[in-house]
């Protein structure tokens, strides 16, 4: 099996889904590419280093949208769903729990304003060569990198029920 069609099995077999958004604002500084991370300061995944997401509300007219809206309650910038580029699918267990967290993973590079901190992240640019990755959620590692390359991913997590080890995983890196 794909770590495609398992990623489709446990979304079919799920049931608990709660949807998420997960957004990498990239630019290019003079010739280097950095993209924007925020500390998250309170709540799930507090002391780590993420792109920027959040829960997809109901009122959200699209799940583009609910990531624009975190990206902009969350970094203090102005983003648009329209221009929210569709980078795939992360889903993440947690031994003993019955939801399954679906993470809509985006890359955005269109934007107005100055990225600043708010209640819940401090946002900071890291060059591509530079990213904290120890300080970051531990499957991270695994596609970051291809994403960042211009890649979409599908893959599944399955983290023990501390949300620290890694059990078990499966990745499909899509060629752009
Ligand atoms: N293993 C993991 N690796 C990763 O890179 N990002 C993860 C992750 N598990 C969760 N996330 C992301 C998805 C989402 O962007 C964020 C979790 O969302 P939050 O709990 O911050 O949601 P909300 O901002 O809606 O929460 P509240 O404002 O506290 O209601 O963490």
């Amino acid at each position: 099996m794909s770590a495609t069609q398992h990623v489709a099995s446990t979304l079919q077999n799920a049931v608990i889904i709660k949807h998420y958004t997960l957004a990498f604002l990239t630019r290019d500084q003079n010739g280097c590419n950095e993209v924007l991370l925020g500390m998250k300061k309170r709540g799930f995944g507090a002391g780590k280093w993420n792109g920027f997401g959040g829960k997809v509300e109901p009122s959200d007219p699209t799940v583009a949208d609910a990531a624009a809206r975190e990206m902009t309650e969350e970094a203090n910038i102005t983003v648009h769903g329209s221009d929210m580029q569709d980078k795939g699918t992360l889903v993440f267990t947690f031994t003993g729990k019955p939801e399954v967290m679906h993470v809509h993973v985006y890359q955005v590079t269109k934007y107005s304003g100055i990225p600043t901190e708010t209640e819940e992240m401090r946002p900071q640019w890291y060059q591509y060569s530079a990213i904290p990755y120890s300080s970051m959620w531990s499957d991270d590692k695994y596609w970051l990198p291809s994403l960042l390359e211009g890649h979409k991913i599908i893959g599944q997590f399955d983290f023990d029920s501390d949300e620290a080890k890694i059990h078990h995983y499966v990745l499909d890196t899509i060629e752009h």
